[in-house]
């Protein structure tokens, strides 16, 4: 057996069982033992109140892209496929922090309930994910709405990766639904419960709430900018299975929201002075990455003719063929922050879930886990990315690569 067929059994038919086995295992592990909580039972079921309260978060976020409005239109696929989109995910952002805010205002105690409910909460998600991936699937495979180029692989790799690009359930595109509605809504409002719980249990935090506040201006950041993620990979070439749908619908509100559940019951141990720091960097952190993604915008709809930091922007005009035969150009930014590093976007990704993190020093390793997993994430999607726009661009990208030479850190990596 040969290296390439030897990573291909290892992609194909361990990887991708492993990491279903292990991730829903390790989420239901974490759900009992993650947090010091006193009255934290699990059921493989959930129960009523789970049911009801990840009820309403769906239906919530099903009716956010119903009612009529402003549509987006997103890059078309390589069978011609153009996807549509709903554009109000700025005044869902804002509907849903005003419906959070007045609900704990009105009834607190509901912090309280949801946090002890959280490991029901999660395996509710989990019983959803889990039959809409087989539905996913079931439907990718008998009846795909539209026919894109599909390599053939083992039904379980199948599964992970997902059958269709862009599935839509009642009208309703899938990918918009889970992830960036119902998954973005679930973590902010877990985050804020478990706040909301920590000043009723123990005391109110100024570094807890900092940690939320990192958290409200980061995403409301993505949902200012939410057209612009139907651009990146996952939207475009991932497709929707268990990695994309059962991430969202469960990963992101356990792992993503695990240091705020570690330290929910704790009083908080890092300085308000701390605190202070923290949120001027992690501001910061937030507004360089907005830049970067702004400028990546900025010049490409300019077609390179504008400035960037004082100065002329400068760029590689790269040509690529589409999947019909095509030529297209398209610009490989040089300046700015472009020209510093290839993916300094994910740097400061890292920096700013760092930050929300930092308030809970002191807590263990629990509390850092996002940021371990975002990690590993960021390494693979760096590789993942390259390789795409390495058989996209073909010469171009070395050039862009020999004239930017670092991906995350200029002079170390
Ligand atoms: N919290 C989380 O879990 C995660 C958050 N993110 C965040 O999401 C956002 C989007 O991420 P993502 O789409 O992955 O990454 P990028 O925004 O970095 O987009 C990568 C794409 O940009 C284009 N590109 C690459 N280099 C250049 C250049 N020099 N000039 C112009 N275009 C270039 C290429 O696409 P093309 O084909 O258009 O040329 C490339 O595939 C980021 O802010 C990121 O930090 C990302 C991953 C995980
Ligand atoms: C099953 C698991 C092993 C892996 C699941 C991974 C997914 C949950 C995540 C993969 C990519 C992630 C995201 C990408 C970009 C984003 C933009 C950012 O501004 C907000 C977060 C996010 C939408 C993020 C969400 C989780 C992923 C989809």
């Amino acid at each position: 057996m040969n290296l390439q067929n030897l990573y291909d059994k290892l992609h194909y038919e361990i990887a991708a069982p492993a990491l279903i086995v292990l991730t829903s295992t390790w989420v239901q592990v974490m759900a009992v033992y993650g947090t010091t909580l006193e009255n934290i039972t699990w059921s493989f079921l959930g129960n009523c109140y789970s049911w009801t309260v990840v009820g309403i978060m769906l239906t919530w976020s099903i009716l956010s892209l119903w009612i009529p409005g402003k549509e987006y239109k997103g890059p078309a696929t390589s069978a011609g496929h153009v996807p549509v989109y709903r554009d109000n995910g700025f005044q869902y952002f804002l509907a849903s922090l005003l419906s959070f805010a007045v609900l704990l205002y009105f009834y607190p105690q509901v912090a309280i309930d949801i946090s002890e409910n959280y490991p029901q909460i999660l395996a509710t998600c989990n019983i959803i994910a889990l039959v809409l991936c087989a539905f996913l699937y079931y439907k990718g495979k008998h009846f795909p709405e539209i026919a894109e180029k599909l390599e053939k692989q083992s039904m379980i790799f199948e599964f992970y990766r997902g059958m269709e690009i862009h599935p839509r359930i009642l009208n309703v595109d899938v990918k918009q639904l889970i992830i960036s509605r119902f998954s973005m809504a679930i973590w902010y409002l877990i985050a804020m419960v478990f706040f909301v719980a920590n000043c009723m249990i123990v005391e109110f935090s100024w570094p807890f709430l900092v940690s939320v506040i990192l958290l409200t201006v980061y995403l409301g950041k993505f949902y200012w900018w939410e057209t612009g993620y139907f651009n990146t990979i996952d939207i475009i070439y991932d497709r929707a299975g268990y990695y994309l749908i059962w991430g969202c619908l469960v990963w992101v509100p356990s792992l993503f929201t695990l240091a705020w559940y570690r330290v929910v019951a704790e009083p908080i141990l890092v300085d308000n002075n701390k605190a202070w720091l923290i949120l001027i960097f992690g501001l910061l952190f937030i507004f360089l990455e907005y830049r970067i993604d702004w400028e990546k915008q900025y010049v490409r709809q300019n077609g390179g003719r504008c400035h960037l930091w004082l100065k002329p922007a400068t760029y590689i005009m790269a040509t690529y063929k589409t999947d019909s035969g095509a030529t297209k150009k398209s610009l490989l930014i040089t300046s700015g922050f472009w020209g510093i590093a290839r993916h300094l976007n994910y740097t400061l990704e890292l920096l700013t879930g760092l930050s929300w993190t930092l308030p809970f020093m002191g807590f263990g390793i629990w509390v850092y886990s996002y940021i371990i997993f975002l990690s590993v994430l960021i390494i693979h999607r760096i590789f993942r990315d390259e390789k795409k726009c390495s058989a996209k661009y073909g010469v171009y990208w070395e050039e862009y690569c020999r004239k930017v030479p670092y991906r995350m850190i200029p002079g170390i990596f």
